[in-house]
C-alpha cells in the first residue's frame, strides 16, 4: 500500500518527537484546537510522557481515548484515567467515551494493536465493519484478554477512518508480522479491515 510507511526500531523517545513535529504543525495551521484520538494498553504511555516534555501549546489539544475498559476512570485498566493523569496537568482536555457522543474528524488518530488483529477494541469477535453507522460501540471480546478481561467501549473503524493521518505503534515481531500481514491480505483481522479502507497516511512505528 502506497500509503504506508513502517519505520523499524524506533525508540519511545524518537516517536515522541515525531508526535511533536505533527501536532506542533497542527497547532500552528489553525487557531482552534486539535483533536486527536490515542491508544491505551500498555505502548503509550511511555510515549505519552516523553511527548509531554516537548514546548506545545497542549491547552488547545483534545485527547479521545480511542477505546476504553468500562471500568471507573480510578481504576489501575481504565485508559481514560491513565490519559487524564497525563495530560491535564498539561492543560489539554481528555474525553470520556460514551455511546452518546458524536465525535469529530481527528487530526491524528494513533492506535495500537493486539496480537489477535484487535485495534482500539474492535475485537475480531464483534466483527467490525467500515461502513458501521454507528461512531461509538459498546461490546464484549470474546475471548476475554486475560490481562484487561472487561466490556468495551470503543471507536469504529468510521470514526476511525475519519482522520487526517493514522499512526501505529507495535512492539514485538509477533505484531510485525500481523501487520505485515495485514497489508497484503493474508488475513481479515480488524487491522486488515482499516488499512484496506485507510485513504489517508499511515505510519507504522515498530
Ligand atoms: O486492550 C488494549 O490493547 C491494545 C494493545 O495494547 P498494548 O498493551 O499491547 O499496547 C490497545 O491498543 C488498546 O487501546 C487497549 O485498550
Amino acid at each position: 500500500m502506497d500509503n504506508v510507511t513502517i519505520v523499524e526500531n524506533c525508540n519511545d523517545a524518537a516517536i515522541a518527537d515525531w508526535l511533536a513535529a505533527r501536532l506542533g504543525d497542527a497547532l500552528s495551521a489553525s487557531t482552534g484546537p486539535v483533536t486527536i484520538t490515542v491508544p491505551g494498553g500498555s505502548t503509550p504511555f511511555p510515549i505519552i510522557e516523553a511527548l509531554l516534555a516537548h514546548d506545545l501549546d497542549w491547552t488547545r489539544l483534545v485527547v479521545w481515548p480511542g477505546d476504553d475498559r468500562v471500568v471507573p476512570e480510578d481504576h489501575a485498566a481504565s485508559n481514560t484515567g491513565r490519559l487524564r493523569d497525563l495530560f491535564e496537568p498539561a492543560g489539554a482536555e481528555v474525553v470520556t467515551l460514551t455511546e452518546m457522543e458524536a465525535v469529530p474528524r481527528f487530526s491524528l488518530a494513533w492506535l495500537g494493536m493486539g496480537t489477535d488483529g484487535h485495534i482500539a477494541s474492535l475485537f475480531p469477535n464483534t466483527d467490525p465493519r467500515v461502513d458501521d453507522p454507528r461512531r461509538i460501540v459498546r461490546l464484549t471480546p470474546d475471548p476475554l484478554p486475560p490481562e484487561a478481561p472487561f466490556d468495551r467501549i470503543s471507536l469504529t473503524m468510521p470514526a476511525l477512518l475519519a482522520s487526517d493521518a493514522l499512526l501505529f505503534v507495535i512492539r514485538g515481531e509477533e505484531k510485525r508480522a500481523i501487520f505485515e500481514q495485514a497489508l497484503v491480505g493474508k488475513h481479515d483481522f480488524p487491522v486488515a479491515r482499516l488499512l484496506g479502507a485507510a485513504k489517508q497516511p499511515v505510519t507504522c512505528f515498530t
